[in-house]
């Protein structure tokens, strides 16, 4: 479990804002890893190796270990297992669902005594409001991130539609600080949209929000950093596949940490112009 002043004060300490997601597509990952019982875990053993000091939580996204069943799973669970405990865990889940079957998933991720696996926090879809959310809320301590303005192209399909709130992805993030704080809630918004991000700060002072986007995708930090960090930095900005897939030979984990050590370098003159340390 990670609290906020334990997330702030890490990234105080080592100058980054990074998450770096860990989407292992077993048709990219070097071929040489094929010798191994378990190909996925030790792609993600020596990445998580050789990128601990430069990045603040790692984010898996269940879809590249579900695609794969029961060997899929295992290799998220050992995952899980292997992350250093000073990083916040995040499992990208985007669940969503009624009351009942979201209790049987926050068992899934968050209850690490039946399922193996208890990460700090997991992604959610708000469609179905408040009882949707509210199961994963009664883990003390865990992080629930609530998708408010995705990076994706579709996004324009329904997250701008106006509501008396504004838009809907802003009335999501009125009606979600009302489910709990900004120690317990954080928001997913797409680096692609910085230009939204002076208006998310309106209703979201305070949360963290979680930018995925960078790197493969196009968004600029420069900009995320710009128009949506705070006094206590505010952000946490995942790059996937631009990091894991830097190389795909034996040099791959040195790659990694180079394309990390690239944003980590960015982030902390951003923390510097911002005054955060
Ligand atoms: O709006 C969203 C929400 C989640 N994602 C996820 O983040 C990573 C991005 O990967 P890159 O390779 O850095 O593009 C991936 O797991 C997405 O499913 C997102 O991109 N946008």
């Amino acid at each position: 479990m990670l609290s906020r002043l334990q997330l702030i004060d890490q990234i105080k300490r080592k100058k980054t804002f990074l998450c770096i997601g860990l989407d292992p597509d077993i048709q990219k990952i070097p071929a040489f890893l094929q010798q191994y019982a378990d190909p996925v875990f030790e792609f993600n053993k020596r990445i998580i190796d050789a990128t601990k000091d430069l990045c603040v939580a790692y984010k898996p996204n269940a879809a590249f270990y579900e695609s794969r069943g029961i060997k899929g799973l295992q290799s998220l669970i050992d995952t899980y297992k292997y992350l250093p405990k000073e990083c916040l865990s995040i499992i990208d889940a985007k669940r969503g669902d009624i009351g009942n079957t979201s209790d049987q998933y926050a068992q899934a991720f968050f209850n690490e005594e039946a399922s193996g696996m208890g990460f700090d926090a997991i992604t959610v879809t708000p469609y179905m409001g408040n009882d949707s959310v509210t199961p994963y809320l009664k883990y003390e301590g865990k992080w629930v991130i609530i998708l408010a303005l995705t990076s994706s192209a579709g996004s324009k399909d329904f997250q701008y539609l106006t509501t008396e709130h504004g838009h809907l992805y802003e009335a999501v993030i009125q009606k979600a600080n009302t489910w709990a704080g900004a120690d317990r809630i954080m928001y997913v918004v797409g680096a692609t949209k910085s230009e939204e991000f002076t208006s998310i700060r309106k209703f979201a002072p305070d949360n963290f929000l979680l930018v995925p986007g960078v790197g493969a995708q196009g968004g600029s930090l420069e900009d995320v950093c710009k128009y949506g960090m705070t006094k206590d930095c505010g952000l946490l900005v995942n790059s996937s596949r631009g990091i894991i897939y830097a190389s795909n030979g034996e040099d791959f984990a040195d790659a990694a940490r180079s394309e990390a050590q690239k944003l980590q370098l960015q982030m902390q003159e951003e923390l510097e112009k911002a005054g955060v340390i």
